[in-house]
């Protein structure tokens, strides 16, 4: 039975995650490099938390009970009562295989271990921890309150009690379950990402402005976001490192990451995340950057 839930990354899907765990009654803690860092993500949280209270969704106690069981800090040790750890860092590999050689230690030996990862390969994940059988894929998406998927990934060496815990987590957050395999980016990304790659291409080719690609998709095909808003609302980088892995793990060229996203994330232009993107979010409205 689970209780404790750690998460490792204090970005905008740590946070998310933490807060559908919390407001279905699990004590969460939330770890990263920075104080700051979980300070500002707890304040996201808690606006999150209010705007359903504003909606009738939550009451002000839940709002106020749910934030509660939510406790954070730059100190790995502090993970060590989680019955199931979800890291949710920065998509690079290196930077995940050096967490889990520092929260493994920590954690209980039965405990979980999961990645909110959304391109890398579960398996090789898993062979840089000590508990292959005890980690997978539990892949959320953005934002984390509002969408109802969860895809489930299993590593070669996945066990069915870890696997059968993580479906049942995911139940009780009152989410739907896919299972993917492990291939690089699994369902949703091996489709997403390679259509919001070719709307940057679009744009590269001067086939069409920000304004009119968004547009065309909201209007055209009736998606909620227009491509290059969605790609600015996962975060430029992340965008890129799935296209990277795509392109590296199928050798396909059609999965090549379109120079222009490459040189928005080399400008650190990374999206909403870092005020800029295909659009710029510091002014009033959003503006669109070409
Ligand atoms: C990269 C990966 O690995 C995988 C991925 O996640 S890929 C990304 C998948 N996500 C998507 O494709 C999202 C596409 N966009 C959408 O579905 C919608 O634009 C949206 C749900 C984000 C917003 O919907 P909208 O109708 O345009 O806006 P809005 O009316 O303001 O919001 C709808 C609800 O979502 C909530 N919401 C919006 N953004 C939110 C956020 N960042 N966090 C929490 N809640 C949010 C709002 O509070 C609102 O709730 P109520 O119904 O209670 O009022
Ligand atoms: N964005 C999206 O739409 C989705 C993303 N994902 C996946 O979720 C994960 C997180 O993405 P997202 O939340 O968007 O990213 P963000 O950039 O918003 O957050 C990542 C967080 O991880 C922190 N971090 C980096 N290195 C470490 C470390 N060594 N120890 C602890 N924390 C660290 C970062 O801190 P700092 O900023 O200080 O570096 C930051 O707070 C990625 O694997 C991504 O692919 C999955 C589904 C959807």
């Amino acid at each position: 039975m689970l209780k404790n839930i750690g998460i490792i990354g204090a970005g905008q899907m740590g946070c998310g995650i933490a807060h559908v765990s919390a407001a279905a009654g699990y004590r969460v803690h939330i770890y990263d490099l920075s104080q700051d860092r979980i300070e500002s993500g707890l304040a996201t949280i808690n606006g999150n938390l209010a705007r359903l209270v504003t909606n009738g969704k939550m009451t002000d106690e839940e709002r106020k009970a749910t934030l509660s069981r939510i406790s954070g800090s730059a100190d790995v040790n502090d993970l060590a009562p989680s019955d199931l750890v979800i890291e949710a860092a920065t998509e690079d590999e290196s930077v995940k295989r050096k967490i889990y050689s520092q929260v493994c230690p920590v954690m209980k030996p039965e405990a979980l271990l999961a990645t909110n990862t959304s391109s890398l390969s579960i398996t090789r994940l898993a062979a840089a921890t000590d508990r292959a059988e005890r980690f997978m894929g539990i892949h959320f998406m953005n934002p984390v309150p509002v969408m109802k998927l969860v895809e489930l990934v299993r590593g070669i060496a996945t066990d069915e009690k870890t696997f059968t815990a993580a479906k049942e987590f995911v139940g009780s957050l009152e989410k739907t379950v896919t299972v993917a395999e492990d291939f690089p980016a699994f369902i949703v990304n091996r489709i997403l990402l390679p259509m919001i790659n070719e709307a940057i291409y679009t744009l590269y080719e001067g086939v069409g402005t920000v304004d009119a690609i968004d547009t065309a998709m909201k209007l055209g095909a009736n998606h909620p976001m227009g491509p290059l808003q969605l790609a600015d609302f996962i975060g430029l980088d992340t965008c890129l490192s799935i296209m990277q892995v795509l392109h590296d793990g199928l050798a396909d060229s059609k999965y090549r990451p379109c120079p222009l996203l490459v040189k928005y994330v080399e400008a650190g232009w990374l999206g909403r995340k870092s005020g800029r993107g295909f659009y710029d979010y510091r002014g009033e409205v959003p503006v669109p950057t070409r």
